[in-house]
């Protein structure tokens, strides 16, 4: 199978490739270039089995070879073996036909971890096979930062820099990336936004004698993998709820899109999803996208669940080369609207296609902080401010025969001031992550301005000198 970018310029690349490029070298995201199709039969055989088990057969079709099947379950064995409960992704029951999908099991309490403890693995053995090493430059907004700087901390053929937006990440999720001791990770607080991070690292992508210099490859939802990962829990989850035999519902919270896309490939792959539900906070560029048709950013907003204080959604550009039937083109247009003037129009076919698949729905603050209160009184569940979001937003697509599956991303005691303040409930720390507060921090702040990133990294990574093709 080859992947094709979405600004359609860069060349085609097999699975081993995509994942160690990260952004396409034309500044667009890697795709598949035809979907592979799993039958009810093929979805079927899987029910029951290990979450493993169904993430070495979803992901296979995907790798197409270029890693020994015998490695791949074995890298999907180890990943998931990494979670506190044994069915890695389990399912809770809120209301007649509610579920909650706990995506939070891993070693850094959020949903991160289940692509991340196999990206690190895949990569790992991508490079030491050919013994090569690679830096990796991530942005984050609390989240995919501790699960990248955990699942890769101590690896031999990679460096991890970290770019996170400094005093706007929970103290629990910063700790998480800040007391790692290991040589080859670096936490970096950047004095901005999320999205200026990213900027950041696409600007680092985009300089290409930088990236070659340095040998970079990303984490974020820009690489594949982190995708093909997340498409495994939408599989379990429905077979789990009776499909292929009916169709199953999914509310996601959502910042940068890759959540969701990854629920989308589920059903290009042959899943029967009824509706995929965006949910945003008040950063509601998507919501307002699919409401009005103008993709438009404004001002990002600190909220209580600020992980998803996103306005610039990287995996939209991949939906949106689908929806516009693949136009590289037309993406490398909209794409310079949006770096020019910060806003472009969806345009009216690609509006339609994208509305036949998805809805979207906005919550308030004080709406989050009531639907906490809520599901704790009512079906006493204790959900984090980014679950409550997806919940609030669920809550209002009516009763349905489908059933809805809300994905819940992170774990509340990653936020535990916004919990108590909108319960009561201080949610403790998992023993096992109990002296994470007492820990000491090491991380470097750094001004908004690429040069000095670019600077800071290359001074300390190793693979500085070697050159990678991708
Ligand atoms: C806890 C949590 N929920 C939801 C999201 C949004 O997910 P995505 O960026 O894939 O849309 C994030 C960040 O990615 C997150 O960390
Ligand atoms: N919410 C994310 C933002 C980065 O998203 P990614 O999925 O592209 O890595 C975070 O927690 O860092």
């Amino acid at each position: 199978m080859k992947y094709v970018s979405t600004r359609g310029l860069a060349p085609a690349l097999g699975f081993s490739d995509v994942l160690l490029a990260g952004l396409a070298r034309d500044g667009g995201l890697y795709v598949p270039e035809t979907w592979p199709s799993f039958s009810p039969t093929d979805l079927s055989a899987l029910a029951g089995k290990p979450y493993d088990e169904i993430a070495f057969t979803v992901i296979r079709p995907f790798v197409d070879g270029e890693i020994a099947d015998a490695d791949l379950a074995r890298m999907c064995s180890e990943a998931y073996a990494t979670f506190r409960h044994p069915a890695v992704a389990p399912l809770v029951q809120t209301g007649p036909n509610a579920f909650i999908l706990e995506l939070f099991h891993g070693p850094t309490l959020a949903f991160k971890d289940v692509a991340m403890q196999l990206l690190a693995r895949l990569m790992d053995h991508v490079l030491s096979k050919h013994g090569r090493r690679a830096t990796i430059v991530g942005a984050t907004s609390g989240d995919t930062g501790g699960a990248a700087i955990e699942a890769f901390r101590g690896r031999a053929s990679t460096d991890v820099f970290i770019l996170f937006p400094k005093g706007r990440v929970s103290p629990v999720q910063q700790r998480q990336m800040t007391t790692a001791a290991d040589a080859n990770v670096h936490a970096v607080a950047v004095e901005g936004t999320f999205d200026d991070c990213q900027a950041i690292v696409k600007g680092l992508f985009n300089d290409h004698r930088f990236r070659d210099r340095v040998a970079l490859s990303g984490v974020n939802s820009i690489n594949w993998a982190r995708i093909v990962a997340q498409v495994v829990y939408y599989v379990s989850a429905a077979l789990s709820l009776g499909a292929p035999a009916r169709k199953i519902s999914f509310t996601v919270p959502t910042g940068n899109f890759g959540d969701v896309f990854a629920g989308y490939v589920a059903k290009k792959i042959g899943l029967p999803i009824d509706k995929l539900i965006i949910a945003t906070n008040t950063n509601d560029i998507l919501a307002r996208a699919l409401e009005s048709g103008r993709y438009e950013t404004t001002g990002v907003v600190p909220t209580q669940s600020p992980s998803m204080d996103i306005q610039v959604s990287s995996n939209f550009e991949r939906l949106l080369f689908d929806a516009t039937g693949r136009d590289g083109e037309a993406i490398r247009r909209l794409m310079d609207g949006l770096g020019q003037s910060g806003a472009f129009t969806i345009p009216a076919a690609a509006l339609g296609a994208i509305r036949e698949e998805f809805a979207a729905g906005r919550t308030s603050e004080a709406e989050t902080a009531e639907t906490m209160r809520q599901m704790l009184a009512e079906a006493g569940y204790l959900a984090d401010p980014h679950t409550a979001v997806a919940l609030s937003v669920a809550a209002r697509q009516g009763d349905s025969a489908t059933p809805m599956v809300t994905l819940s991303t992170a774990h509340p005691a990653k936020f535990p001031a916004a919990v108590e303040a909108a319960t009561g409930v201080r949610p403790a720390l998992p023993v096992w992550l109990g002296d994470l507060m007492a820990k000491e921090e090491r991380f470097s702040v750094l001004p908004n301005d690429i040069g000095a990133i670019a600077r800071f990294v290359e001074a300390r990574a190793r693979a500085v000198g070697e050159r990678v093709e991708t």
